[in-house]
């Protein structure tokens, strides 16, 4: 049990105001407890939570929340925040079926200043809100918190780059942690490591000085020189080359510091860049050790921090995983990028046995089509790891760089579906709508782990663009085949001949499909393509049945199920098509199963939507 006197007493950011700045660490040391307590039995982002708490704290105690907006990014370190904003016993609901989310949203919270879940954002969103606090007469603030990871994205240098050249009082917080869900990469967390090394700065000074002392005709030059010295080394060079006024690297776990540099802010006018040091996982010893598994942990118990097992069987991100490793030793052109996301996407083995054909790019989706793109035009084939909802921020880079050029960039996207806890923003509910409609894209959906590894095949070995989608979790759990065979391009498979009723299905629904097909003696397609579909076969199921039914987990709206829809159309077949799928609304976070279930896509949803559709065909 947690004892959490001086956090029971507290409600609103109001009552944190009002305590005294020595109450704070103790305060700060009571929502650690209780994040860690209330973590463990919700799962959620804990290490990043557990990081900025003092940040968190000083930023309620000395902006004037919600009348001052804090703009988080990603929000997945957004529950002391929840903590403190009214949501203290809604924590136990967290991530879970009618709990609250796990990023902030407008519509749970006024607190929640700007809904997130996607990266980067933050920058642009803080200084819209501050243009329109200036449009508008207002004398609120807007703040806005990046993550050192989520400060390697494209957009957040696109929002500085606009909010320099303005005289608005944007505050951007920079969280550093050298931590994105892995070790953050790239040459921009080498720059933020070489201004957090006071060393550096020091050496470099010194050798300013010997310099200085050497004559006095080259004193001037010196001078220059030990300047530009400092300008390629003093902290804050970048961003002060961007227009904002930097401070720092000041240690986020000091309250103390925190509290009076954040009370000097408030006080200038333009935009300000504050540079915070923290430790991800900040306090609970499993957390600190390895963030990285922390990250986002599934219900552990606090005194061990051992987390509860999977059931065991292998996901669709392992037979990803282990298909590349396979793939790559039997060709040696093939590369394997991720934007940031080497544990979700299965590329731990990878990276560890082919480490010279491994990119993490950052997060940096449009980059990584680009780069893919780069590298398909000189003949290296290039595999990108992407979830399906981040797929969503490289959609020019696809069509303009990649699909245009007829390039063979393969894509294998993980997190096609409903994805659960995380909810909407990460939900991979549209890439077959957008996908589909691109030329040139080979596009397959697997319905069990095999014929997963054999797509994945198919799709390497196309010359042109290709992509596999699969969804998050395992599947039945059947044994792997170890082969590396392809399967014929737009061919599906019929899985059970029935009477009367065709259901068409695709990938994950597959399954549930068989089940149902059993009570409605119906027939069942495994389709395997999206694009190209199958064309005989769906003839032939037109012609011998009274009702085709497709089955995507993915937007009824312009997703597989209308591409049947389309191909019976040029075919001139006039058969009746019911389409089952994702429903035109943002799905709420939750249990997976559940969450497809409410969405009519489990087995007896689909026998119960084919039974009502039937009773309305012709006799
Ligand atoms: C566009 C996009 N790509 C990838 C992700 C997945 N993701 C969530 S948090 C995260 C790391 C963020 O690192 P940082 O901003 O430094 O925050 P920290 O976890 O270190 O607190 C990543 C890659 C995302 N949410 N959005
Ligand atoms: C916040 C974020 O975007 C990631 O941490 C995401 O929650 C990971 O999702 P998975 O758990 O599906 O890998
Ligand atoms: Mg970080």
């Amino acid at each position: 049990m947690t004892t959490t006197p001086l956090l029971d007493t507290l409600d609103t950011p109001a009552a944190l105001r009002a305590l005294a700045p020595d109450d704070l660490p103790q305060l700060a040391a009571e929502l650690r407890e209780f994040l860690v307590e209330s973590v463990s039995h919700t799962g959620g982002h804990l290490a990043s939570n557990l990081g900025t708490v003092e940040l968190t704290l000083a930023l309620h105690y000395v902006f004037d929340t919600p009348t001052d907006r804090i703009v988080w990014d990603v929000g997945h370190q957004t529950y002391v925040h929840k903590i403190l904003t009214g949501r203290r016993a809604a924590m136990a609901g967290l991530r879970q079926p009618g709990g609250i989310a796990g990023f902030p949203r407008r519509a749970e919270s006024e607190y929640d200043a700007f809904g997130v879940g996607h990266s980067s954002t933050s920058i642009s969103a803080a200084l819209g809100m501050a243009e329109a606090f200036h449009q508008l007469g207002s004398s609120q603030r807007a703040v806005a918190v990046i993550g050192d990871g989520a400060m390697t994205a494209g957009m957040a240098f696109e929002a500085l780059n606009n909010a320099g050249t303005t005289d608005l009082p944007l505050l951007v917080v920079l969280n550093d942690n050298d931590m994105s869900i892995s070790p953050n990469v790239g040459a921009l967390n080498n720059y933020l490591a070489r201004l957090m090394s006071g060393k550096f700065y020091a050496a470099a000074r010194r050798a300013g000085e010997k310099v200085l002392s050497v004559a006095p005709p080259i004193r001037e030059l010196a001078k220059r020189a030990e300047e530009h010295m400092k300008g390629m080394v003093t902290p804050g060079t970048l961003f002060e080359e961007f227009g904002f006024n930097y401070i720092g690297p000041i240690d986020g776990h000091d309250l103390d510091v925190l509290l009076d540099t954040l009370h000097n802010i408030k006080q200038l006018s333009g935009p300000q860049f504050l540079h915070v040091v923290t430790k991800k996982g900040k306090g609970y010893k499993p957390a600190e050790a390895n963030p990285c598994l922390y990250h986002g942990v599934s219900r552990f118990d606090p005194a061990t921090g051992v987390a509860e097992k999977s059931d065991g069987k292998p996901t669709y991100t392992q037979v990803f995983g282990d298909w590349l490793c396979d793939m790559a030793a039997a060709d040696t052109r093939l590369v394997g990028i991720t934007p940031a996301m080497r544990e979700g996407s299965g590329l731990v083995r990878f990276s560890q046995e082919y480490p010279k054909r491994y990119f993490d790019v950052g997060i940096a989706e449009q980059h990584a089509l680009t780069f893919a793109a780069g590298l398909a035009c000189e003949g290296v084939k290039p595999v990108v790891a992407i979830y399906s909802t981040f797929l969503q921020r490289a959609y020019d880079q696809l069509i303009h760089d990649v699909a245009l050029q007829d390039l063979p960039v393969m894509l294998a996207i993980d997190r096609a579906g409903l994805v659960g806890a995380d909810g909407p923003t990460h939900a991979g509910s549209f890439d077959l709508s957008f996908l589909r409609c691109i030329p040139n894209m080979l596009i397959a959906a697997p319905s069990d782990e095999n014929e997963c590894r054999r797509l994945l095949t198919t799709a390497f070995l196309h010359d042109g663009p290709s992509a596999v989608r699969y969804p998050r979790g395992s599947g039945a759990g059947a044994a792997l085949e170890p082969g590396l065979d392809p399967l014929e391009i737009g061919r599906g498979v019929l899985r059970r001949s029935g009477r009367d009723v065709a259901l068409v299905a695709f990938g994950s629904l597959v399954a549930p499909a068989l089940a149902a097909a059993e009570a409605l003696d119906a027939s069942v397609a495994d389709m395997r393509f999206v694009k190209p579909l199958d064309i005989d076969l769906l003839r032939e199921l037109a012609q011998s049945h009274r009702l085709l039914v497709t089955l995507e987990e993915n937007a009824v709206a312009g997703g597989a199920g209308a591409g049947v829809a389309e191909a019976l159309a040029e075919l001139g077949i006039p058969v009746p098509v019911l389409h089952l799928g994702l429903p035109d609304t943002f799905i709420e976070h939750g249990n997976a199963a559940r969450m497809l279930a409410g969405c009519g896509l489990d087995a007896a949803g689909i026998e119960q939507a084919v039974r009502r559709r039937i009773t309305l065909l012709p006799e």
